[in-house]
């Protein structure tokens, strides 16, 4: 990576802003995953083990620049405690302002602060100079280990760089090394999954895909835009009318550029979208009309798991069907078992598919699991991240 990370400064001693993604699923005021807390720990360690005065910043749901009693972070710096044996951690109301410049003035070496969701600013999302500036008052040095906000110019994400020294956390160069590696010196074949829901999303991902993947596994609701772009019947299938030409087009270039690109031979087609539905298996020229494609079928799994077993990389992003439902959640399933079981190196982006791993039970066997979904996306599309582009070069 080109860009400095917290390796190459003296922080000892400095206050240090870091910015991390602590956007962790919490219901009924209980964290019910806390890897993204987890994943930062190296960042945070390390500069507890450096002696610095550490500020930590997160966003939090979608407040909208107001106050939102559920989105405070108070669940968020205890379970961070907790995960450091018990190391205090204190929590700030605010994130701007005269009391947290106090609580700052307060810190000793080693000592950590979290601050109040940065979303209850209306000037974080509008990555408002004003509001950068007051963050940056805050601290001598930022440090940027959110990955999973890469992709957001906000004012804790990219404004505030542009005040301070500003370097990478520890998970934001893994993130960028393990991503860069696979996509600019992909070991190969290197065979990309896609599924999952989101057309629009994941279209620009194939499109670069096209020029670097040997593979391309097509699965989950986006398939059947392809289908019916190639005049298939596909029911009441998921579909994006408006993406069936640029479907049509891939499918094209991936035979001029010699790219295998794997569309489903069969399906599981439901005539209900519940797990109260009938089900049955057809080929893909056999969708009936009032039925819908939700996974893909047996002889699919079976040559989509032999080309993930083959291949010496393998990024997956998209579920193949609705996993959450069990009678449509086989084909995910093999998919997940198969990268499970190949030598090669596995990528897991997007939390959908990340979350299937864990059902399974199969993410420990993944080499390594994105904690950005979005910016996982956008980096594999080739789009430049803006909280990694406000980053001091090497
Ligand atoms: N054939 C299908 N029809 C409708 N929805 C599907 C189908 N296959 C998968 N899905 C749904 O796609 C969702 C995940 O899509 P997406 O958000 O694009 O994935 P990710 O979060 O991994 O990027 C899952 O909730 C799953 O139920
Ligand atoms: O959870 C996140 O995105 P992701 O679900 O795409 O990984 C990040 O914390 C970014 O959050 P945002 O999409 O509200 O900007």
């Amino acid at each position: 990576m080109n860009k400095k990370s917290v390796r190459d400064i003296d922080v000892a001693g400095k206050r240090v802003f870091v910015r991390v993604d602590f956007n962790v699923p919490i219901h009924d005021g209980v964290i019910t995953d806390d890897t993204r807390i987890r994943e930062t720990l190296p960042t945070i360690k390390y500069l507890i083990e450096q002696g610095a005065k550490i500020i930590l910043a997160s966003h939090l749901g979608r407040p909208k620049g107001q106050v939102v009693e559920e989105f405070r972070l108070t669940q968020v710096a205890k379970r961070l405690s907790e995960l450091l044996d018990g190391k205090p951690v204190a929590k700030a109301d605010e994130a701007v302002g005269d009391a947290v410049k106090a609580q700052v003035e307060k810190l000793n070496n080693g000592d950590i602060l979290l601050l109040e969701n940065v979303r209850f600013y209306p000037g974080e999302e509008k990555n408002d100079p004003e509001f950068a500036k007051q963050l940056a008052e805050l601290a001598d040095i930022y440090v940027n280990d959110a990955f999973g906000a890469a992709h957001r110019a906000h004012a804790s994400t990219e404004g505030i760089a542009h005040h301070l020294p500003a370097v990478s956390g520890l998970l934001m160069e893994k993130e960028l090394e393990v991503l860069g590696k696979a996509l600019q010196e992909p070991e190969r074949p290197f065979t990309a999954i896609i599924g999952g829901a989101k057309v629009k999303d994941k279209i620009g991902v194939i499109e670069n895909l096209l020029n670097i993947a040997d593979n391309i596994l097509i699965g989950g609701g986006i398939a059947y835009t392809f289908f019916k772009a190639q005049g298939y019947e596909i029911g009441k299938s998921l579909v994006d009318e408006e993406k069936l030409d640029l479907a049509l087009g891939f499918i094209e270039k991936a035979k001029e550029k010699n790219v295998n690109f794997y569309l489903p031979v069969d399906i599981v087609v439901g005539d209900d979208f519940s797990e109260d539905a009938n089900v049955q298996v057809v080929d893909v020229d056999k969708i009936p009309a009032d039925w819908e494609g939700l996974d893909i079928g047996p002889k699919t799994r079976e040559i989509y798991a032999d080309v993930i077993k083959k291949s010496k990389l393998v990024v997956w992003n998209g579920p193949m069907g609705v996993f959450e439902m069990d009678k449509f959640a086989e084909g995910t399933k093999a998919v997940a078992q198969a990268c499970a079981e190949t030598e090669g190196y596995t990528i897991l982006g997007g939390g959908d598919s990340a979350a299937a791993a864990e059902k399974f039970q199969l993410a420990d066997k993944m080499d390594h699991i994105s904690t950005g979904g979005g910016a996982s996306l956008e980096f594999m599309e080739g789009k430049a991240l803006p909280g990694v582009v406000a980053l001091n070069d090497k």
